[in-house]
């Protein structure tokens, strides 16, 4: 049995991993959160989620609920997410951090935290086809090699705060592995005005926000006369969810250190 702890459990992730945790009998449900002062502070979780009631009260903050939890599962906020790192590594608290927009100083910082005190697994999008995509585009770059220019487009949904999106920068990151180019020295996230002509080595990103769009990822191979498209979309955060409860399950009892979702889903090379 491992017990987990969900963050932000009332919002669009939380909620969709709240019920997955509650459909599976080897995990149990030991305490949801919201900040202090979120109106559903309270209610019946269940209630919240559209389950029904399930006799567990959405909490107030992580404090409130550490003692009951072995896993806390965190798709929330770029600040809030470094906070609740910091509190589990004062107690040895696995986590698995879906959260994305960190900056590069909270992505260092939640490493550093990791690799001290607790197991975490940390992923921008913890959909199996993602992660298959994430090694292909590697593989095609590598294949493809400097004849080839690489783009990349991602689309979600209005309400979303980061841009890009987590996966489109990881996206851009596996691509420039396969290149052996320098990521942050070629990623170009925005063109407008008079730009002039593309240079050969960097990797563009664009974002598009609309609607209810759950997420669309397609990396572009744009060679002389050919291109090839290596496209993801999602259609439900349901294979987000089902990836976090399986890399909960997973990182429980795992030395500290920091870990992806290749080392859950056994795809290191
Ligand atoms: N890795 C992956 O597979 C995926 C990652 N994501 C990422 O997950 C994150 C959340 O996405 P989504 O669920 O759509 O966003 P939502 O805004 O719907 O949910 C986030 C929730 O976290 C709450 N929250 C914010 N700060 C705190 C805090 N300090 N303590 C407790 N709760 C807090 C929010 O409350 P309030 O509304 O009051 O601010 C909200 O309820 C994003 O970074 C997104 O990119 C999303 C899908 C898949
Ligand atoms: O905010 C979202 O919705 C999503 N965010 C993740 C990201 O930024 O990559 C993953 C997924 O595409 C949905």
């Amino acid at each position: 049995m491992v017990r987990v702890l969900v963050a932000g459990a009332a919002g669009r992730m939380g909620q969709q991993i709240v019920r997955t945790v509650h459909s599976m009998p080897e995990l149990e449900l030991a305490g949801a959160f919201e900040a202090p002062g979120h109106p559903a502070i309270g209610r019946d979780l269940g209630e919240v989620c559209g389950l029904g009631p399930i006799g567990v009260p959405l909490s107030a903050g992580l404090e409130s609920v550490l003692d009951k939890g072995e896993v806390l599962i965190d798709f929330t906020f770029h600040s809030a997410s470094i906070g609740f790192a910091r509190l589990a590594a004062r107690r040895g608290l696995a986590m698995v951090v879906g959260t994305t927009g960190l900056s590069a100083d909270e992505e260092a910082e939640l490493a550093r935290l990791a690799q001290e005190s607790f197991p975490c697994v940390h992923a921008a999008n913890m959909a199996v086809g993602v992660n298959v995509l994430f090694k292909l585009v590697e593989k095609t770059a590598r294949i493809l090699g400097n004849a080839y220019d690489v783009e990349i487009l991602e689309l979600h949904h209005r309400l979303k705060k980061d841009a890009p999106s987590g996966t489109a920068i990881t996206l851009g990151r596996m691509a420039a592995r396969g290149l052996e180019r320098n990521f942050d020295e070629v990623a170009v996230r925005e063109r407008n005005g008079i730009i002039g002509a593309r240079t050969d080595a960097e990797i563009g990103i664009q974002a598009i926000r609309g609607g209810d769009i759950v997420g669309e990822h397609t990396v572009y191979f744009v060679g002389q006369g050919e291109r090839l498209e290596l496209t993801h979309k999602a259609s439900s955060r349901d294979n987000f969810a089902r990836g976090a409860v399986r890399a909960a399950a997973w990182v429980k009892g795992r030395p500290k250190g920091m870990y992806s979702m290749f080392d859950v889903l056994g795809l290191n090379d």
